[in-house]
């Protein structure tokens, strides 16, 4: 007997090691847009699912934005069952206006995702692939970013899986001929105005012919070598935050200024965050302003972080406070 086509075959592969450690009846939903990626995922889901003991569906989300969408969505909640999927829905969101509206739609996205994965108390796969990934790092990579934001997409963030970070897009587009499913093209992959459709159609092509096939791939490594370091180094901490802030208010600056810069940081960000400053908020330039007061102290006064918080330096101590308590 033939065995199933190669770039099948790899999507099979990369969910089946993603579901591993799931309990027998555990319900699994794609996130489906129609696109190749999530496509695939959807039906090699279908067929990888009953294998390992789970319930298998999709979801997709209609953002009510172009004409058509939600009878897209219709037709992929009537495919789900030829897929092999018992589960299926559509849900129409309302989209705001919030920072433009791709973010917009991506917020509302997560929040039907998050609704329906409570609800069902199902796992949501996401169709992120090794290309989005890459894109990510060098999108970050620009911005002038740490490890932690280097380290890209997670594999798994919540109620969140994201089986495919080490398979091309291509191959999923492959995975989808050999299915005989044809995927919705998103006209906004090729909007150039996007500086991520930039990325994926000029810079990465030209990097990938000037400096050698497997762009992608070597960036996707970055991101799985970052995450590992920022792992390390949030654990140690974590550690050094829980020893410090049990010695009253404040940090010590003696133990602030022997930290590695790297560890310093994250410790100034732990004080930040629990004074009130808001993670989203709080930049890497805000905690190098505040990390000044250890290792460039010249008697400066203050620095003001997000959130109403202040931070000084006073007898030996870096102390936080919130100007909203
Ligand atoms: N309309 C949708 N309905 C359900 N899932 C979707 C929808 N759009 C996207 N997704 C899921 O999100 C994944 C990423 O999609 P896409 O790259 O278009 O997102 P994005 O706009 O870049 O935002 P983000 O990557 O932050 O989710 C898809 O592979 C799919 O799993």
């Amino acid at each position: 007997m033939m065995g199933p086509h190669p770039a099948v075959a790899d999507v099979r592969r990369a969910i089946r090691e993603s579901l591993s450690d799931l309990d027998e009846g555990s319900l699994v939903l794609v996130a489906c847009s129609g696109g190749a990626d999530s496509l695939a995922l959807a039906a090699c889901l279908g067929f990888v699912a009953p294998r390992l003991g789970l319930r298998a569906g999709l979801v997709t989300v209609d953002h009510d934005l172009q004409p058509g969408s939600r009878s897209r969505a219709d037709d992929l909640v009537r495919l789900s069952p030829s897929l092999g999927l018992d589960v299926a829905e559509a849900v129409t969101v309302q989209v705001g206006t919030l920072g433009g509206p791709e973010a917009a739609a991506r917020i509302a996205r997560y929040a039907a995702l998050d609704e329906v994965s409570a609800r069902l108390g199902a796992v949501v796969l996401l169709g992120h692939t090794r290309d989005d990934q890459a894109e990510t790092v060098l999108l970050r990579l620009a911005r002038g970013s740490g490890a932690r934001s280097l380290s890209g997409m997670a594999e798994v963030s919540g109620v969140y899986r994201r089986p495919l970070l080490g398979v091309s897009r291509t191959r999923t587009e492959e995975a989808c001929a050999a299915l005989g499913l044809i995927p919705w093209h998103d006209p906004h992959n090729d909007d150039p105005r996007f500086t991520r459709v930039k990325v994926r159609q000029t810079l990465l092509p030209l990097l990938e012919s000037d400096l050698g096939p497997g762009i992608a791939d070597a960036l996707a490594r970055t991101a799985r070598l970052c995450r590992d370091d920022a792992d390390a180094l949030d654990d140690w901490a974590d550690r050094v935050y829980a020893e410090a802030r049990d010695l009253g208010t404040g940090l010590s600056t003696a133990l602030l200024a022997e930290l590695p810069a790297a560890v310093r940081r994250r410790v100034i960000h732990r004080a930040a965050v629990a004074a009130g400053s808001p993670p989203s908020a709080l930049a890497a330039v805000h905690i190098e302003e505040a990390e000044r007061l250890i290792t460039r102290w010249t008697g400066q006064k203050g620095v003001d972080l997000p959130g109403g918080v202040g931070v000084v330096r006073r007898y030996g101590r870096l102390m936080f406070t919130s100007s909203l308590s």
